[in-house]
């Protein structure tokens, strides 16, 4: 007799998993039809456990961004509910926004400083994130002296200013080359290590979602939807190399690109 669970079983092991987390952010029913009638979204069931890093991996148009707005509270579901229990979160973009005409530790400190948190407490919380993105040496830069990885590297900084405790990544590696990419990705492994902040992570690439995710949701076009819901087999890595060589996540990755039609890899 065969022990081995079947798909059903192993489906809701990782459903009852996902569960049992805590989550900080969840989606039960959540769906999304916008004003021009146009369904962008089925109704979606996602829980985001927090102190964790959740990503959301699949091709354009399946509504990721419109989650991840959803989840900030910028657009409200149409059906269902979503649920965040914080407030204290920040975003992170595509493009690092970084006001030219300030300096890096001005512009890090911005937030905090539109929350009104007092001077020197603002400045040693912009130089604890300074240090960790590894910009230390460059607080008196202006954004025209630094490549796009560094620019990065104080946007990001600059959401940590704010203390969050959930922070929203919409593709906010995808115009870096493929090394600043991957130092990126350590440094968000490392700031997750450190700050124990839950994250919602979107992007477009099956390594990255692999390499990051403790959960990753593949979602599907026409409308928008999850597919299948992963835990990763191991803890994030910020080593390419363990990334390569780990059976576990090598089968993960292809199972995800083979189920997006191949796409990603
Ligand atoms: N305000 C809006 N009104 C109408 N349709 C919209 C609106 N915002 C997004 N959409 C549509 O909803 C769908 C999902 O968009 P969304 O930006 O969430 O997808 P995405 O997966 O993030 O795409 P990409 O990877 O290209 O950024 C798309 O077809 C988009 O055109």
């Amino acid at each position: 007799m065969s022990t081995a669970p079947d798909e059903n079983q192993v489906e809701n092991q990782v459903e009852n998993q996902a569960a049992g987390l805590d989550p900080l952010v969840s989606f039960e029913g959540a769906d999304k039809v916008y004003n021009s009638g146009f369904r962008a979204l089925d109704p979606i069931g996602l829980r985001l456990p927090r102190a964790e890093i959740t990503v959301l991996v699949g091709p354009s148009g399946c509504g990721k961004s419109t989650l991840l707005r959803m989840a900030a509270g910028l657009t409200a579901p149409t059906n269902g509910v979503m649920t965040r229990r914080t407030e204290r979160m920040s975003y992170v973009f595509q493009d690092p926004t970084l006001l030219a005409w300030r300096s890096v530790r001005a512009n890090v400190e911005l937030v905090a400083k539109l929350q009104k948190v007092p001077r020197p407490e603002r400045r040693e919380r912009a130089q604890d994130a300074i240090d960790l993105v590894g910009l230390r040496g460059f607080e008196k830069a202006y954004p025209r002296e630094l490549s796009g990885g560094m620019k990065m590297r104080a946007s990001l900084a600059r959401a940590l200013t704010s203390e969050p405790e959930l922070m929203l990544m919409d593709e906010p590696f995808a115009a870096l080359d493929e090394f600043n990419r991957e130092k990126m990705g350590a440094e968000l492994i490392n700031l997750w290590r450190t700050r124990q902040v839950t994250v919602m992570f979107v992007t477009h690439s099956i390594p990255e979602a692999v390499r990051l995710g403790h959960q990753i949701a593949v979602m599907g076009t026409g409308p928008g939807h999850v597919k299948q819901i992963f835990r990763s087999p191991s803890p994030p890595t910020s080593d390419p190399k363990t990334e390569r060589d780990d059976n576990a996540l090598r089968e993960l990755r292809t199972e995800i690109s083979t189920m997006l039609g191949g796409a990603g890899i």
